[in-house]
């Protein structure tokens, strides 16, 4: 025979009002959706019913207790059996189990969020729907009493009270339930007033703060909604967007950070169900890309989690976020056209958000390659205006290679992008396959090579024996030397990669350590290259290569070779080898010998 689970009750109870929420701070909001709840579905009845909420604390009550009154639809008895007293029992949800539009509960858990702050909750109702008075008492470890008292109360409506805990006293406080009341409900439809010794709150205001009231400027609702950014969250916005996605019922403003927000910072987005605070910080609301951008919204169609602390990530969730997403980047796009200073300033600001859309995003690529400086060998400029000089753009994919090459290639007035930074190298593939692989492309480190001049037929005998000693010193490092004559004078010599000798070199750093079997299959690779991985470009325009002619002491031309080559790896960034760390330090310390002399 099929046997039910037994639930404990008492932890049930513990485990839905201790643990669903964050903090206790929540049951004022469950307490306000229900009331809000009742009053909705009162009206629903009779259009003309009183709407009102009132909070009494215990500064007023004076009997320690904190008393909700609603003027909404009451509970006849059997109502208070089906749904005060089972847990998961709702009036809320439609014969199919969904939802009903026009509330804001719909798990029916909400009310045992009180057991957080009292021991016993006590309700008093009498249903619009007719029927006498009833009076039910909750305790939190499962028990509760129902009886019906006609005299217990003459107006439709409802009564909670509930008796803090000990420890609980300061969240019934007026202090506290004022604040939290303003926080959660300050957008509910119906006035909701907060009682306290001798201080009353109306802490419902009416509209959304972000529609335009009658009269109001588009300069007044401007400075007013940066006010209103400045109260929530804390910061003077670039601009203010108003948010509209009819299919969600969603309504709100979006506020774009003015400036370097960092890519990696929480999106953290303030939001309102059916009128109802959901969270100050909730994710997904918008793509990641748009991270400089803050809303605040208001939505009937978004789901949220049980706890009612964050959405739950469902279709609708990503046609809003698609369609928010949309909204921001079209207003990126008008700003551009219409205010292009302002939209430098902002993209110049928010580069890496616009980067990675702009990966994927014909309209965003052009407004990056437009406004987004890079580093270039002609200074900082976009793109776009690199482009009008340089037909094709030559970029390394790396900041180290840049710094390496860039003062070769601008002495030879060859132009070079850095494309070093996060999605640049992605972004110039992107533009070379919307425009022509002629467009864009890494440079090659040997076509550099090439441009530099040969040095005169004098010149080059005169180093012959440099250039032998320096071919035997290098070898050890994978490496051959070159002679050129280049600009800028100061640089003594330029180390160049070649990919096809590094990879040969990694092969053979790999053979070393590896076990007898792969080492054949190693060595097939390293005897199948040719060529060493690196070139040490010797400058013969610089005086001090110039003078390595004259030395005769083979010793010493050695360390100046080393020295020549430790200086140029060390420029170009890239990791020392244990055996180019023992050249740094044996040549340092040769030449430090001879100049001190004996
Ligand atoms: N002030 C009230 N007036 C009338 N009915 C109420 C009131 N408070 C609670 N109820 C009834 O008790 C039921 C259970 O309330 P509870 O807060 O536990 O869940 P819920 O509001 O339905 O859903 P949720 O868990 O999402 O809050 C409600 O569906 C409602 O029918």
């Amino acid at each position: 025979m099929a046997q039910t689970f037994g639930v404990n009750l008492r932890g049930v109870i513990d485990l839905l009002s201790h643990h669903l929420y964050s903090s206790p701070r929540v049951y004022v909001r469950e307490l306000l959706q229900n009331a809000v709840d009742a009053v909705t579905a009162r009206g629903l009845l009779e259009p003309g019913a009183p709407r009102r909420i009132t909070l009494e604390c215990p500064e007023h009550t004076g009997d320690g207790t904190l008393r909700v009154t609603d003027t909404g639809i009451g509970l006849a008895e059997d109502e208070v059996h089906a749904l005060l007293s089972t847990l998961g029992g709702t009036s809320k949800r439609d014969e199919l189990g969904f939802a009903r539009r026009d509330f804001l509960g719909q798990f029916g858990v909400g009310l045992l969020s009180c057991f957080l702050v009292a021991d016993e909750v006590r309700l008093v109702s009498r249903s619009a729907k007719g029927g006498p008075a009833v009076r039910w008492t909750g305790r939190n470890d499962g028990t509760y009493t129902v009886q019906v008292d006609d005299s217990a109360r003459a107006e439709v409506g409802t009564t909670l009270t509930l008796l803090p805990r000990r420890d609980c006293d300061h969240w019934a406080e007026y202090a506290t339930v004022a604040p939290l009341a303003a926080e959660f409900g300050s957008l509910l439809p119906y006035e909701v007033r907060v009682v306290g010794a001798t201080d009353t709150a109306v802490v419902t205001s009416g509209g959304f703060p972000w529609t335009r009231v009658d009269g109001e400027t588009s300069a007044e609702h401007r400075d007013r909604m940066a006010g209103y950014c400045k109260a929530v969250f804390g910061f003077e916005p670039f601009d203010a967007l108003p948010l509209e996605v009819g299919a969600a019922g969603l309504t709100g403003v979006a506020f774009v950070l003015p400036e370097g927000a960092h890519p990696g910072a929480r999106q953290a987005h303030r939001v309102y169900l059916k009128r109802m605070l959901v969270g100050t910080s909730v994710e997904g609301l918008l793509p990641d890309w748009a991270y400089f951008v803050r809303c605040v919204v208001d939505t009937s169609a978004l789901r949220p989690t049980a706890s009612r602390e964050a959405l739950y990530e469902d279709e609708t969730l990503l046609a809003v976020r698609d369609a928010l997403g949309g909204r921001v980047r079209d207003w990126l796009v008008r700003l551009a056209a219409t205010e292009p200073e302002r939209a430098g300033a902002l993209l110049a600001a928010h580069h890496m958000g616009i980067k990675s859309l702009a990966l994927v995003d014909d309209e965003l690529l052009g407004l990056a390659e437009r406004w987004l400086p890079y580093e270039t060998t002609r200074g900082a400029m976009p793109l776009r205006q690199f482009r009008r000089s340089h037909p094709t753009v030559l970029y390394t994919p790396d900041v180290d290679e840049f710094r390496q090459l860039a003062p070769v290639a601008a002495a030879q007035d060859i132009g070079l992008v850095n494309a070093g930074y996060a999605y640049d190298t992605d972004l110039l593939r992107r533009i070379a396959d919307r425009d022509g692989p002629d467009t864009a492309r890494r440079v090659d480190p040997r076509e550099l090579l090439a441009a530099l001049g040969r040095p005169d037929a004098a010149t080059e005998a005169a180093l012959a024996d440099t250039v032998r000693v320096a071919t035997a010193v290098l070898h050890d490092h994978d490496c051959e030397p070159t002679l050129r004559e280049f600009d800028p004078v100061s640089l003594p010599a330029l180390l160049i990669a070649d990919a096809d000798g590094e990879r040969r070199q990694d092969a053979e750093d790999a053979r070393a350590d590896a076990d007898p079997l792969w080492q054949d299959l190693l060595g097939h690779l390293v005897d199948a290259g040719s060529g060493a991985a690196q070139r040490l470009v010797l400058n013969t325009r610089n005086p001090l290569v110039a003078r390595l002619a004259e030395v005769a002491d083979t010793a010493l031309l050695e360390s100046a070779v080393r020295a020549l080559y430790v200086n140029a790896l060390l420029q170009s960034h890239r990791p020392l080898r244990p055996k180019d760390t023992a050249a740094l330090t044996g040549s340092f310390l040769d030449l430090l010998d001879r100049a001190i002399g004996h």
